[in-house]
């Protein structure tokens, strides 16, 4: 059966510097692979409530939803497609707890993220400017 699931991610900066998260090395799909924080769209929820859901879920961080950076459309597999928004946010907190999903995070410089992040991400962050927002 063919599936579409909505992600929504955030792009989240302090002090020059992106959020980002590596997945568990026992996730099933790409592990131990460097990420925005984000996820699915639960029935019923606005791009927001998800965001802010997932970001206090996956970092225990209380956020502000901004506007609309970029979405993009992907494969998975045959029968799996992704429609995924990426959201600027924004937070007044510091403490960050991730979960289980995770294995660590990372406030993650220009190069960091050049270095760490898979290239569909660094091609979809460049196409739509998002590098820029780090100096
Ligand atoms: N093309 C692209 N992919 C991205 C970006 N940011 C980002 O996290 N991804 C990827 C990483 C993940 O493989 C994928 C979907 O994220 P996800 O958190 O829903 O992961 P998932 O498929 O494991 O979801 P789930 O089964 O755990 O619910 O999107 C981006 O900016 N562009």
């Amino acid at each position: 059966m063919n599936e579409i699931k909505v992600v929504v991610k955030g792009v989240l900066i302090k002090n020059n510097r992106l959020l980002i998260v590596q997945r568990s090395q026992i996730e099933t799909v790409g592990a131990g692979t460097w990420e925005t924080v984000g996820g699915n769209l639960h029935f019923g929820e606005s791009f927001e409530t998800a965001l802010k859901r997932e970001f206090s879920e996956e970092v225990g961080l209380n956020i502000t939803v901004k506007n609309q950076l970029f979405s993009t459309t992907f494969h998975t597999s045959k029968t799996r497609q992704i429609v995924l928004l990426t959201f600027l946010c924004d937070t007044k907190e510091e403490q960050i707890t991730v979960s289980d999903e995770h294995e660590q995070y990372l406030w993650a410089t220009k190069d960091d993220l050049l270095t760490l992040l898979p290239q569909e991400i660094i091609e979809d962050f460049s196409q739509h400017n998002v590098l820029d927002l780090l100096n």
